[in-house]
Parts: structure tokens; sequence; C-alpha cells
């Protein structure tokens, strides 16, 4: 058994790898050829601590893996004398054939990743063929922690985005993230926006990534035909949109068996959803009236963080065989 750990991890991690692992995932939870359940939730004493786990077996040539991972959100860790991250992850990756572990895969940036090429997956299949070329569309991102920078950063990478709008609660931290990407890309595109109304206003993919447990993004403010993703979960994972947008809107998910647990409070409410993303994937769903606003509810998925494993670890393995060969061609040439 070996231990992959983050700053490996983070050396292997590429964008479009790790969105064609989370695109293939996607369409294999559509295709039946996953086994996954929705998280389970363990509060630890004090109620702010949290334990989460997520097996999942995920079946496919190049992403197959069968795993679990398991995630601590302790909301306090990245305000402590040497901070850490808020959320920290770990992926048991194991043998199909015995069960036995091959790998704990450090999973921290994986979530970050994961969730945002989730977040571009969602955007591409449904918001598609609204992408214009050229540069003139506005992108307005809620959150400007771990999530709110990754997606910054990965729909930087794969959109053409003319404006990105950060909003957040503290408004120093949301300044300091705009000034940064605005440095790293040596650009003036990225603005922080104090005003949430005015955040939203005009823009045509919106990004929540928030802990918030009440609407940060109301309906009245969301021009028709936009794309939201809503990633952020608080207490239940639909908080961050009122329940006007959501009934007004075309809502996708990741996944049945995680939104029946999950997104129960709206389904209550008599929520009905549009379908799977993967389906979307597929060419069998699609919004046809233009000017609907649609939502992927972006819950994540064990099958995401098996594939993310699975691609991490060949990859480590095939760089170590190659370190040896090398080092043993570099022996006998001496
Ligand atoms: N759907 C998915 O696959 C995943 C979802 N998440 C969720 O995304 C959210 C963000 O995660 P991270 O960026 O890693 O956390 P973080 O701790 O780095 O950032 C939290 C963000 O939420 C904001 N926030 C907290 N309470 C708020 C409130 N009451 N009102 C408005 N804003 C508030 C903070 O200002 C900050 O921008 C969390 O809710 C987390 O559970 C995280 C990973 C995967
Ligand atoms: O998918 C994940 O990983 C997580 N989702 C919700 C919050 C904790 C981590």
């Amino acid at each position: 058994m070996i231990y992959i750990n983050e700053t490996e991890v983070l050396k292997l991690l590429t964008w479009d790898e790790t969105f064609h692992a989370v695109e293939v995932s996607m369409r294999r939870v559509s295709e039946g050829r996953v086994d996954q359940i929705a998280r389970s939730k363990i509060k630890i004493l004090n109620r702010d601590k949290l334990l989460f786990t997520m097996p999942g077996y995920l079946d496919d040539t190049q992403y197959g893996a069968m795993g679990c991972k398991l995630i601590t959100v302790f909301p306090n860790n990245s305000r402590l004398p040497k901070p850490l991250p808020n959320l920290i992850a770990n992926i048991f990756y194991m043998d199909e054939e015995t069960g036995v572990i091959k790998a704990i895969v450090a999973g921290t940036e994986i979530t970050k990743w994961r969730t945002a090429a989730a977040s571009a997956v969602a955007t591409k299949h449904i918001y598609g063929k609204k992408l214009k070329p050229g540069s003139s569309q506005i992108l307005a991102i809620f959150g400007s922690g771990e999530q709110g920078r990754i997606h910054a950063h990965c729909f930087k990478y794969f959109f053409n985005f003319g404006e990105i709008r950060i909003w957040n609660r503290t408004v120093s931290n949301g300044q300091a993230l705009a000034r940064e990407l605005n440095e790293t890309y040596k650009t003036d595109i990225f603005k922080f926006v104090r005003d949430r109304k005015e955040c939203v206003d005009g823009a045509d993919v919106i990004i929540t990534v928030t802990s918030s447990p009440e609407p940060v993004v109301l309906a009245d403010w969301v021009k028709p035909g936009a794309h939201i993703n809503a990633v952020g979960a608080s207490n239940t994972h639909f908080s961050e949109l009122d329940k006007k947008l959501y009934d007004c809107s075309d809502v996708f998910i990741d996944y049945w068996n995680g939104a029946k647990v999950e997104l129960k409070g709206l389904i209550d409410e008599g929520m009905k959803f549009k379908g799977e993303v993967g389906e979307v994937i597929k060419g069998n769903l699609m919004t046809v009236d233009e000017r609907k606003i649609t939502i992927f509810q972006g819950l994540g998925m064990a099958v995401e963080d098996c594939a993310m494993a699975r691609m991490i670890y060949d990859k480590f393995m095939n760089n170590q065989s190659n370190q040896k060969s090398s080092s043993t061609q570099l022996t006998k040439s001496i």
C-alpha cells in the first residue's frame, strides 16, 4: 500500500485530464455503470465539525475503480495559528479483485479540482450552445474560499469570459482573491463586487460556492437564459439559491441516489428535477427554451473521486517505473 501525498497529487493534476475523468464519471452514472450511495455524515461533538464517507465503484476501462473517500470539514481550521484547509480528504483506492487497498491518495486537492471540473462539464453540456465566441460574456462567482479560487482558475482555463466577478461575505477576502487572480493572469478581468445584486446583474454564468445557509442569489436578479452551478453545501445542498429560482429553472443534478437524500427538502416541496448531467452528455436531455434559467446542483460524487484516484495512481506508478528504468539505464551506461 502506498500513500500519494498532496504535493505528489498536485504535480500530477491537469485540467484536461480532470475534466475528462469527471465527464466520463457523469456519463457512466447515467449508463448505470456505477454503484454509489449518498454520502454519510457524522457530526463531531461540536455540531460544526463533520466527518463524511463516500464509497463508490465505477466501471470503466480507463478510470474504473473501487474506492472510498473520507472527508472532514472543520470550519475553524483556516483560522488556526498554523492554518489548515477547512476540508481535508483522503481516498482509499482498492483492488477490484481482492478488496486490498492499493493506495491512499490525498484527496484535498482532488476534491477541489474535480468539483470545479464538474461545474465546467455541466456548463459545457447544459449551456455550451449559448457560449459566444469572443469574450463578451460575464461570469459571477459567489464565495472566495478554496472552491471560489479553484472555480476561478478552472473557468479561466476552459472558457473565455471577459469579466469574472467575485462576491464574498468577508469583503477583504474577496478583494484579495480578485487581486491575486489578476496578478497571476496579468489581467484586470477579475473584479470584486460588494453588492450581490450588482454581481449577478447581466451575468451569463453564475457559480455559488459558499457555506451560506441562506440564499445568496435571488430569482429576480438573474437574467433569462443564464446558467447557475450551485455547489456550496451548508446544512443542506440547496440553501444558496431561493426557492423561486428553483421553481422557474430547469434543474440538473449529478446523481439521483444522492439527490433523493440530499435534496429531499426540495423534493418534499414538490420540486421536479430535469435529470442527470450524464443524460445531457449522452444527448438524451436538453433545455429547449433558450430563455429558461438552468441550474446544475452539484452534490459531488464518490465515483468522480474513484476516477481521479485511479488516474493519479496510474500516473504515479508510471512515473515511478520510468524513473526506475532510466536509473537502470544510467547505471548500465556507467
Ligand atoms: N458539491 C461539491 O462537490 C462540494 C461542495 N463543497 C462545499 O462548497 C462550499 C465551499 O467550500 P470551500 O471553498 O472548500 O470552503 P471554504 O471554507 O474555503 O470557504 C467557504 C466560503 O463560504 C463563505 N461563507 C461561509 N458562510 C457564509 C454565509 N453564512 N454567507 C455567505 N457566505 C458564507 C465564506 O465566505 C467562503 O467564501 C462548502 O459549503 C463546501 O461544503 C465543497 C467540496 C465539494
Ligand atoms: O463531494 C464532496 O467531496 C463534498 N461535498 C459536500 C461537502 C463535503 C465534500
